[in-house]
């Protein structure tokens, strides 16, 4: 069985650990480097996994090494790999899900042809139903990409765009969750204020989400068709769309993501400081 080390177990640390053991993978096959001692007790206990303090300890022995902290916090994980006893012969390779840092980073700090895969994940991961994206860096063979695919198939849908697209993907996928909770929060709220409990309001848009999203996945038609038929000529729908529209959400959109994928791009660059643990 692939042996996975997971460096950082916080959100999205738990999302990939918590898919996996669900879809199958045995306890003893997985590992946490943690530094907050109350988080890494919190996941030994939850998860029954072993938990480390030490990314050179959880990369020893370990396939597939998945850097799982803040962008900021990424050069300190290198620098501690750099001096720990990483085989690429012996086929490790690393997974980098951090937003924004480029397999280029990883490639000129570890040994020479060291294979580095960048991944932008959701948190969806978590109910096995992630949005998961893959680019091969330069010494990435292949059989390293399959096993990827492979073992992150099991907690979401895996697809693979080259390095110069994952920017944009982060800004969809990556961040999109947060954007479909915000709906879901204003609609609940909406619908509090027209008078519904907020039980009936959370269970109504829920089951409306989940509904869309399954209509959108298996019926084969396009978002606008599937909306034009809700949207009835002088109908209910069509008076909350012009709001909608009057209210500027597209362009918000369009905003909202070319700013994530700025964003991306930023914390990849040389000096930028990013985000670390809180
Ligand atoms: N939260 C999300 O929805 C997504 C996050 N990501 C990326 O995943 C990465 C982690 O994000 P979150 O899980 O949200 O952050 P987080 O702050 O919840 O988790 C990071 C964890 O790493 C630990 N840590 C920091 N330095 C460490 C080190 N040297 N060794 C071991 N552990 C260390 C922290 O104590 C913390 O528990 C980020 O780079 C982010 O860009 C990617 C896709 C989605
Ligand atoms: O907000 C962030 O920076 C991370 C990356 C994608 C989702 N969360």
């Amino acid at each position: 069985m692939t042996r996975i080390a997971v460096i950082g177990g916080g959100r999205i640390g738990e999302a990939l650990l918590s898919g996996l053991l669900q879809s199958g993978f045995a306890t003893k096959d997985l590992v946490v480097a943690e530094k907050a001692p109350a988080r890494a007790e919190q996941l030994g206990r939850e998860y029954a996994i072993r938990v480390t303090d030490s990314t050179a300890d959880a990369a020893e022995g370990a396939d597939v090494l998945v850097v799982a902290v803040k962008p900021g916090d990424v050069d300190a994980v290198i620098a501690d790999l750099a001096s720990a006893d990483l085989d690429s012969e012996n086929e490790q390779l690393l997974v980098s899900l951090a937003a924004g840092i480029p397999t280029a980073r990883y490639e000129n700090k570890l040994s020479a042809g060291f294979p580095v895969v960048r991944v932008m994940p959701n948190t969806p991961m978590l109910v096995g139903q992630g949005a998961i994206v893959l680019a091969a860096g330069r010494h990435v063979k292949s059989d390293h990409l399959e096993l990827v695919r492979e073992v992150l198939g099991s907690v979401g849908a895996v697809s693979v765009v080259p390095e110069s697209q994952i920017d944009a993907v982060t800004a969809v996928s990556g961040s999109g969750p947060a954007y479909f909770f915000l709906v879901a929060e204003a609609m609940i709220d909406a619908g509090v204020a027209l008078g519904l409990t907020r039980a009936v309001a959370t269970e109504l848009v829920v089951q409306t989400m989940t509904g869309s999203a399954a209509m959108l996945q298996q019926s084969g038609e396009s978002a606008t068709d599937l909306r034009a038929a809700v949207t009835s000529p002088g109908g209910t729908t069509a008076a909350a769309i012009r709001e909608l529209e009057r209210g500027g959400v597209r362009t918000a959109f369009y905003e909202a993501l070319e700013a994530a994928r700025q964003r991306s791009a930023q914390l990849g660059a040389a000096g930028e400081q990013g985000p670390t643990v809180a």
